[in-house]
């Protein structure tokens, strides 16, 4: 057997390597290379072009992060959007929530979807949720036709390189700013401070000039290059103080959630940024 290593201009002169047991599938879907393959040491792992996307053995982590931190920082998400997220992971977490009525999800790689139902099991476990209305299109003509419409959008994307790359930019910005209900939250994948602290610097400028709260957290997780991923926090609510969870679950609803890394704990750290970070992002 070999080792897949993930070379990428995204994060130059490193690369994080995984061995491969099993190559099981690997093929060109409409948009990208979509790769799956059995790791020795990290369960099934999904790569498109060439990037980690998520293995089984950490991708709670970043799903459960991306998803109860915004949620528990509204005080009653009924109507949420995913953008991307065709593995599974992050309408998983989102449909958890009961109060959540309905979930839309949009991902333009039906592809990924098919892959990740057959060999990510554990993620693509509520793509038949009646809750989960799965949506095979690009994000910001969905967008276009939902204006103030949810409570909650999460963008589950992949990096500023290929198809997912419009979503760094602030015409998308602009696109969930009308699509989201007064009082609405979102968050999306927001990169690497050790990687890309000058487009996350960019990326929180323009969301100030549209959201009157905006913030960054992050997560650690092994998998990815440097071993963490942000994300991107904004509200159309100036009361919103994303730190500080506005709701907190009891120990009887923690049982339900069934959560291995997110806790209020976590949540309020993960805002936590070293100083090379937050004189740089947090700077006003
Ligand atoms: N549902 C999880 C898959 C999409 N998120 C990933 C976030 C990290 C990214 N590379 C990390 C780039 C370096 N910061 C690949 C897609």
């Amino acid at each position: 057997d070999g080792w897949f290593s993930e070379l990428s201009e995204l994060w130059p002169g490193q690369s994080m390597s995984l061995e491969v047991q099993e190559i099981l599938f690997n093929e060109k879907s409409k948009y990208q290379n979509v790769l799956v393959f059995k790791s020795k040491t990290y369960g099934n792992v999904l790569v498109l072009d060439g990037v980690i996307q998520c293995t089984e053995r950490d991708e709670f982590s970043y799903q459960e992060m991306i998803a109860h931190i915004p949620l528990f920082c509204h005080p009653n998400p009924r109507r949420v959007l995913v953008i991307g997220g065709g593995d599974g992971g992050v309408a998983r977490e989102v449909l958890k929530h009961e109060q959540v009525e309905k979930v839309d999800m949009c991902e333009i790689d039906e592809k990924v979807i098919e892959v990740s139902k057959k060999y990510l099991p554990k993620m693509a476990c509520s793509f038949d949720n009646p809750r989960l209305s799965l949506h095979i299109q690009d994000g910001f003509d969905f967008m276009a036709k939902h204006e103030g419409t949810y409570d909650v959008i999460i963008t589950d994307s992949s990096d500023p390189i290929g198809p997912a790359s419009s979503l760094f930019e602030k015409r998308y910005y602009e696109f969930m700013k009308k699509a989201l209900r007064p009082g609405g939250v979102l968050c999306s994948q927001g990169e690497c401070a050790w990687l890309h602290l000058d487009l996350i610097k960019n990326m929180q400028e323009f969301c100030r000039t549209l959201f009157p709260t905006v913030s960054y957290a992050y997560t650690t997780i092994p998998t990815y290059p440097s071993g963490q991923i942000g994300f991107i926090l904004c509200s159309l609510s100036p009361d919103v103080k994303f730190e500080e969870p506005f709701r907190v679950l009891s120990e009887a609803e923690k049982a339900k959630f069934d959560l291995r890394y997110y806790n209020d704990h976590i949540h309020r750290a993960s805002f936590c940024l070293p100083e090379f970070a937050r004189k740089v992002i947090l700077a006003k």
